[in-house]
């Protein structure tokens, strides 16, 4: 669904908002200087900081990593750091000490993150990151909205629709597409338009997001969060007692397969981004793409249960996609986003 369209969701529409706004800035910034963000004399120190970020990259999504040993260096580098703060806010709600953490305690995450955009980091792995957003044109708005995702998951745990689950995975995960993008770069010879490739970078998070939630359903239940839209349980006569229940019935089985084509139809959006990208980014990104969507596959290979059995992507499959996402990557005739009028 085209997201200033009016039959687009409120959340849409309000995401959308953050999109046009990325995009102006993308535009009128390019790839000047912020800000000096580190004195040089801390060089050895901040390149430590970043082989620590790819340090942990490697040891908390071992994925992830590969897609960025695609990459360029430089490149690399930057989605390392990104991905630690990402990593890092996630884990204040989701990691051992989630118990603890209350909205002080996020606002203090956030007052940090206002600080390492200014140029003054708490601590090295900030320090990357605040080296990184001042040699990429990388706007705060979506970090602080990553922050607005967890102070909400501080608070619910049910979802009335599909709008409000939209609004979520925007927080959590769309953020992460429009973090991506200006790292990524778009092609100097791409006619579309920047927020378009914006918008498919916001599809690929939603994507994998609801991917994430499809695939989480019983460790989700098991922490007492129902991720999946209410009114859309009912529609198949399904309930929250039925999830507690963690039995497959045929009811489950439709009630999926409508999940699945949703969260598909956002991956088919980010396709059309992947070849705007600049063409050292589109190997990376298709492998990505590739890896997490084929997770959809995978539940359906488990005939939706997702209660008990985690669906996963094996080691080969894995490898395999490699080549074939390359291949995707350097061919030409694959559909193009339109350019802007
Ligand atoms: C190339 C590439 C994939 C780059 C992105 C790397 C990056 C910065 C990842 C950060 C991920 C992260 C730690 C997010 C925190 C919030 C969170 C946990 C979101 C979910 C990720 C999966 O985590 P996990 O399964 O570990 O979660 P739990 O264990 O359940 O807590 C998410 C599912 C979100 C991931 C979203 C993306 C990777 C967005 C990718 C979009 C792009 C790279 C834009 C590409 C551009 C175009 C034009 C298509
Ligand atoms: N290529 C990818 N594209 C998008 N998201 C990914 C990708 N790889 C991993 N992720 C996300 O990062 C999370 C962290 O990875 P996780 O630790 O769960 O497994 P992994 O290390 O990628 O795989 P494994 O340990 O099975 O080799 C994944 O659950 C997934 O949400
Ligand atoms: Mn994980």
């Amino acid at each position: 669904m085209i997201a200033d369209s009016p039959a687009a969701l409120p959340s849409q529409q309000k995401v959308y908002d953050v999109v046009l706004k990325q995009a102006a800035l993308v535009e009128k910034l390019g790839k000047l200087e912020k800000f000096p963000a580190i004195p040089v004399t801390n060089r050895d120190l901040l390149e430590e900081a970043y082989t620590r970020c790819g340090e942990i990259c490697a040891e908390y999504a071992k994925t992830f990593y590969l897609g960025t040993l695609l990459m360029t260096p430089e490149r690399r580098k930057a989605i390392w750091a990104i991905y630690v703060w990402c990593r890092r806010t996630d884990e204040l709600v989701d990691g051992p000490n989630a118990a603890h953490i209350t909205p002080t305690a996020l606002d203090r995450w956030e007052q940090r993150l206002e600080d390492l955009f200014v140029g003054r980091p708490f601590d090295m792995l900030d320090g990357a990151l605040a080296d990184t957003v001042s040699k990429y044109p990388v706007d705060i708005q979506p970090f602080r909205d990553m922050i607005e995702g967890m102070r909400l998951d501080l608070v619910k745990s049910r979802y009335k629709n599909f709008d409000e689950l939209y609004l979520y995975c925007y927080y959590v995960a769309g953020t992460v597409g429009l973090m991506s993008v200006p790292v990524m770069g778009i092609a100097p010879e791409s006619n579309a338009s920047v927020e378009s490739v914006y918008n498919a970078g916001l599809a690929l998070g939603i994507a994998n997001q609801l991917t994430n939630i499809l695939r989480d359903v019983g460790e989700d239940a098991g922490r007492g969060r129902v991720y999946l839209p209410q009114d859309e349980l009912a529609k198949f006569g399904l309930s929250d007692e039925d999830i507690f229940a963690g039995k497959v019935t045929n009811k489950w089985r439709a009630f999926m397969k409508d999940q699945i084509t949703r969260a598909r139809m956002f991956f088919k959006e980010a396709e059309l981004g992947v070849m705007e990208l600049d063409k050292d980014s589109r190997w990376p990104v298709w492998a990505s793409l590739l890896l997490y969507q084929q997770i959809l596959d995978s539940i359906e290979a488990n005939d939706y249960d997702n209660f008990k059995r985690r669906a996963y992507v094996g080691k080969w499959k894995k490898l395999v996609s490699l080549p074939s996402a390359y291949v995707r990557a350097i061919s030409p005739d694959v559909s193009r986003l339109v350019p802007m009028s």
